[in-house]
C-alpha cells in the first residue's frame, strides 16, 4: 500500500490535475493507493476570508464566494467538456457555503467550529472533483470522506487526533474495501459528536501521514510544486536545491523552523512506524525529490537552512534569578499549560530568552508575569520584556560533523554582512544553530548563509548603477547582450538605476533591455534617496556601480561600505582626492569585506591596476612606472602632422569623442596626474596630487580661456609654439608623448620627445601604454598596451570587475 498526498498547488488548475492523473496512471495498478487531496490552490484562504468578512458585516464575502465558484467551475469545464451530472453535488456545497455565510452575516457570530465547517468545503469539493476525473481513466476508484475515518477532539481549527480510534477506523475501511484507488479529502476530520474538525493549516499532510501509519504503508509520497525539500526556501534563495536524503529528525527541524513543504506533525505517525516519506514534484515527476528516513547515507555537515519570520522574543530577567527555586520548571510549566511552542531558547545566569510566534505573545506574557508576580513585586525579577519584528534563522546540521565550526561560520557570515544578531544559540538537540535577527534582514541572511554553506562561486550579484551616460549605457548594453551568461548563469541582476534626473528600482531585477523606458517611469532622483533605497532593499551581495564623474556620488562610498555594499567605479575622484580619504575608503572596504574595484580608473578596461596589485601581492617590488595614460593626448600628438594646425587636430579629436567636451580637461594633464596618483597610492605610497611634478605644455592663456570657443581661439594664437615642438622632435627623429612617471618616490607628468629605442615610440592612435619595471621584470619590463579610453572598453572593464566580484 502506498499513500500519496497531492497539495493545493498540485490540484490548482486543470493542467495540474491532469498531471496528477498521469502520475497515478503511471503507477500501473502495481500498488494499492490511498490518495489524499488538498483544496484547490488558495481556496482555503478564500474560504477563511468569506467567513471573516461575513462576520464583520462586510458584503464583500459574496465576491469571494463567487471567486471560489468561478475557479471550480472553470476547472470542471476544462476537465469535463461534456458537462457531468456530478456538478450538482458540487453546486450543492457552494450553495451551502452561501447560506452559511449569509447566516454568519446576519447573526455576526463566527466560532472556530463554524470556520471549520466553512474550511472543510475546499477539500470536500476538490477531492470529489478529482475522484470523478480519475474514474474516467477506467480505474476502479472509490471516494471516502475522511471525516468518517479520522477522529479528533473538539479543538476546532487545529484538532488533536485520537490516533487509536482513527487507526482502527482506517484499517477497517481499507480491509473491507477492495478498489485499488481510494480518494480522500485531506485536512478534515470529525469530533466524537460528528462535527467537522480540521487538523490545522497545511494539515492534509497530516491526514496522509495518519492513513499511511494506520495502514503501515510502504511509503508516504507528498507531491507538491517543488522538487523536494530544498536547502532553503526556493522563493527566497534562487540557488536552493533539493536535499536528496534527510533523517526524520532533520526533516522535523527544517519543517518546524520554517520549511513549509511538510506540515510538522505529519512526521510523528510515520516516524513511529518507520515509514519513509518521499517529497516529489508533481510538475517534474522524474526528478528524485527528497527521501526522508533513517537509512545511513552521505550527508553534508549542513543539511538545510530554515527561517521563521515574525517571531517575538520574550525575556525574563533579574539579578534575583539565581535565588529563585525551580524557576525553569515553573516557566516551562506555564509554557506547556498555555501550549506555547518555543522555537528559540537561551539562558544566562540572570536571564532567559524565549522565541515564540508573534500571535502568542499577549497570552504568554500575562501568564508568566502572573506566575512570577511575587518575585516581580519584590524586584527579584523584571516583568517580561517583549521584542518584536524578529526572525529566527536556523542552520540544521549533523551534530557529529563539527557543529562548532558551523556556528563560527554562521556568526562570521552574518556579522560580515552587517546583519545584527540579537542572540545565537545551539538548540537542545545540538543538531542546529539558531540566530535571532531583525525581520528586515531575513532575506539577506538566508541568502548569505546559503552562499556560505552550499554554494561554490560565482555568487549572485545585485547591481545598482548610478550614471547612465556613455559608459553606463554601454554597461547596460553589455549586460543585455550577455544576458544568458550574466543573468542566467552568474545571476548578476540590475536592481536599481539612476541618472541625474530619475531613479528606478525593481526587487526582482530590471529588464536591462528596456532600461530607458523603466528609468523614464522612475521617481525624481535624489542621491541620498537612491542610497537609502539600496540600504532598504537590503539585498545580499549588493554592488554600487559609479559610472558618473560626480564628486557627490564619490562621497557616498563609505556609507555603502558600512552597510556591506561593494563599489565598482570608473569615477577617479574618490581615489585621487586626499590620501586620507583614499586610505580610509580602502580601510573601510577591507574591514567590511566588500569589493572596492577601480580598474577602470586607469586605462579604461586595460588590466593596469589588477596587474599592479598582483605583482605587489605576490611580493614583487616596483622600481619604475612609466606610462602614456591619456588616449586623447596621444591621439592628438599622433595626428598632429605637418600641414595641420594644432587647434584643427584638437577639434578633430573632440569631434570624434576622444576628448572631454572641454578638451582642456585632457590637455591640462590633470586627468593623467590623477591616474598616476592612483597607481602610486596602489603601490602603497601616501602621495598627494600636489606632490606630482607637472610641466604643462598648454600655454596658461589657453587654460584660462573663458569658454571652449575662446580656448580654440587662444590655441590658434600659439600655432607657432606647437609647430616648433613638433618640428624639434621630428628633426631629432623623435615623437611627442605625454608621459607619466613614478620612480624612487617621485612622480611627474610631462610632454616628452622620445626616440625609436623607447617602447612607447610606436604607440598608435589613442592607445594607452604602461611599463612596470619591477624586481622580477627588471631587464624586460612588463608592458600593457591597448585601447585605454572610450565608453565601450570602460564598460567592459566595469563588467570584468563585476564578474571578479562574483567569484
Ligand atoms: N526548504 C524548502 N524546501 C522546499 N519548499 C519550501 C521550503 N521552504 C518553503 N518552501 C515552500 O513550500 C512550498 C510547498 O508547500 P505548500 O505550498 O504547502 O505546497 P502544497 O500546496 O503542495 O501543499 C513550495 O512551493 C516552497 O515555496
Ligand atoms: N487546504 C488546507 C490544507 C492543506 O494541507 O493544504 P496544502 O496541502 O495546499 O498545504 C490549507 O490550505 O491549509
Amino acid at each position: 500500500m502506498k499513500v500519496l498526498k497531492f497539495g493545493g498547488t498540485s490540484v490548482g488548475n486543470p493542467h495540474a490535475i491532469e498531471q496528477v492523473c498521469d502520475i497515478i496512471k503511471n503507477n500501473n495498478l502495481q500498488d494499492r493507493c490511498a490518495i489524499i487531496v488538498s483544496a484547490v490552490g488558495n481556496t482555503t484562504d478564500m474560504l477563511v476570508k468569506c467567513g471573516q468578512l461575513a462576520y464583520h458585516k462586510n458584503e464583500k464575502y459574496r465576491y469571494f464566494i463567487e471567486e471560489i465558484e468561478i475557479q471550480h467551475l472553470n476547472i470542471i469545464r476544462a476537465l469535463f467538456p461534456s458537462q457531468s451530472n456530478f456538478i450538482s453535488s458540487i453546486k450543492k456545497r457552494l450553495n451551502f457555503l452561501e447560506i452559511f455565510c449569509d447566516s454568519i452575516f446576519h447573526v455576526m457570530e463566527l466560532s472556530k467550529r463554524s470556520l471549520d465547517r466553512i474550511m472543510s468545503l475546499g477539500e470536500l469539493i476538490s477531492s470529489y472533483l478529482f475522484y470523478e476525473k480519475i474514474k474516467e481513466y477506467g480505474f476502479k476508484t472509490i471516494w471516502k470522506d475522511s471525516q468518517e475515518l479520522i477522529v479528533t477532539d473538539e479543538r476546532y481549527g487545529c484538532a488533536q487526533v485520537d490516533i487509536i480510534k482513527s487507526y482502527k477506523k482506517i484499517q477497517y475501511f481499507f480491509s473491507i474495501e477492495s478498489a485499488p484507488y481510494a480518494i480522500l479529502p485531506g485536512f478534515i476530520a470529525s469530533s466524537p459528536r460528528k462535527e467537522v474538525t480540521t487538523l490545522g493549516r497545511g494539515g492534509s499532510d497530516y491526514s496522509a501521514a495518519i492513513i499511511a501509519a494506520a495502514l503501515k504503508a510502504e511509503v508516504l509520497e507528498i507531491w507538491t510544486d517543488v522538487s523536494g525539500i530544498m536547502t532553503a526556501d526556493p522563493r527566497i534563495v534562487l540557488q536552493a536545491f533539493p536535499i536528496e536524503n534527510l533523517f526524520y529528525e532533520e526533516a522535523i527541524e527544517l519543517s518546524n523552523l520554517g520549511a513549509k513543504v511538510i506540515y510538522p506533525p505529519t512526521l510523528h505517525p510515520v516516524i513511529e512506524k518507520q515509514i519513509p516519506i518521499l517529497v516529489k514534484n508533481t510538475f517534474s515527476p522524474s526528478e528524485k525529490g527528497t527521501r526522508i528516513n533513517n537509512a545511513p547515507c552521505f550527508k553534508h555537515s549542513v543539511t538545510g537552512i530554515s527561517v521563521k519570520k515574525n517571531m517575538t522574543m520574550i525575556t525574563l530577567k533579574g539579578i534575583g534569578m539565581i535565588n529563585i527555586l525551580n524557576y525553569l520548571k515553573r516557566l516551562f510549566t506555564v509554557l506547556s499549560r498555555e501550549k506555547i511552542q518555543v522555537l528559540f531558547f537561551s539562558t544566562s545566569e540572570h536571564s532567559i530568552l524565549l522565541g515564540i510566534e508573534e500571535s502568542e505573545v499577549m497570552q504568554i506574557k500575562n501568564s508568566i508575569n502572573n506566575e512570577f508576580s511575587q518575585e516581580i513585586d519584590k524586584k527579584y525579577l523584571f516583568p517580561v520584556l517583549v521584542e518584536q519584528d524578529l526572525s529566527i534563522i536556523t542552520v540544521i546540521g549533523d551534530k557529529t560533523k563539527n557543529m562548532h565550526r558551523t556556528s563560527a561560520r554562521m556568526f562570521i557570515t552574518l556579522s560580515k554582512n552587517n546583519i545584527y544578531i540579537r542572540d545565537l544559540a545551539y538548540n537542545v538537540s545540538k543538531k542546529n544553530m539558531s540566530a535571532v535577527i531583525k525581520n528586515s534582514d531575513f532575506k539577506k541572511a538566508l541568502n548569505v548563509l546559503h552562499e556560505t554553506f552550499f554554494e561554490i562561486p560565482p555568487k549572485p550579484i545585485n547591481l545598482f548603477v548610478a550614471g547612465i551616460g556613455k559608459v553606463g549605457r554601454k554597461l547596460l548594453e553589455h549586460i543585455s547582450i550577455q544576458k544568458t551568461y550574466l543573468i542566467k548563469e552568474l545571476q548578476i541582476q540590475v536592481m536599481g538605476l539612476c541618472n541625474s534626473k530619475t531613479m528606478y528600482f525593481e526587487e526582482q531585477g530590471i529588464d536591462v533591455k528596456n532600461w530607458k523606458k523603466n528609468l523614464e517611469s522612475g521617481n525624481r532622483m535624489r542621491l541620498h534617496r537612491f542610497i537609502e533605497k539600496i540600504h532598504l532593499m537590503n539585498m545580499h551581495n549588493s554592488i554600487f556601480i559609479d559610472a558618473t564623474d560626480s564628486q557627490d556620488v564619490a562621497r557616498t562610498y563609505d556609507k555603502l561600505f558600512v552597510k556591506g555594499i561593494g563599489v565598482i567605479t570608473c569615477n577617479k575622484i574618490a581615489c585621487s582626492s586626499s590620501y586620507k580619504d583614499y586610505k580610509n575608503l580602502k580601510k573601510i572596504a577591507r574591514y567590511f569585506k566588500v569589493p572596492f574595484f577601480l580598474e577602470t580608473n586607469v586605462g579604461a578596461g586595460l588590466p593596469i591596476i589588477s596587474t599592479l596589485n598582483d605583482l605587489l601581492n605576490s611580493g614583487d617590488k616596483i622600481h619604475l612606472i612609466e606610462a602614456v595614460l591619456s588616449g586623447s593626448i596621444n591621439f592628438i600628438f599622433n595626428h598632429f602632422k605637418s600641414g595641420r594646425t594644432f587647434s584643427e587636430t584638437v577639434r578633430e579629436a573632440q569631434k570624434r569623442g576622444y576628448t572631454e567636451p572641454d578638451p582642456r580637461i585632457d590637455l591640462s594633464g590633470i586627468d593623467v596626474m590623477r591616474k598616476i596618483l592612483i597607481l602610486v597610492r596602489e603601490c602603497g605610497d601616501s602621495m598627494e596630487l600636489s606632490q606630482i611634478r607637472q610641466k604643462p605644455f598648454l600655454p596658461e592663456e589657453c587654460v584660462k580661456a573663458n569658454n571652449v570657443e575662446s580656448f580654440y581661439e587662444k590655441l590658434s594664437q600659439y600655432e607657432n609654439y606647437f609647430g616648433r615642438l613638433r618640428e624639434e622632435a621630428k628633426n631629432k627623429g623623435k615623437k611627442l608623448r605625454f608621459m607619466a612617471k613614478y620612480e624612487k618616490g617621485n612622480a611627474n607628468v610631462e610632454l616628452k620627445s622620445i626616440g625609436p629605442e623607447h617602447p612607447f615610440y610606436q604607440l598608435e592612435g589613442d592607445d594607452n601604454i604602461i611599463l612596470y619595471k619591477t624586481q622580477r621584470y627588471y631587464e624586460q619590463p612588463l608592458i600593457i598596451k591597448g585601447a585605454g579610453a572610450g565608453a565601450e572598453v570602460t564598460a567592459s572593464g566595469i563588467l570584468s570587475d563585476i564578474i571578479k566580484a562574483s567569484r
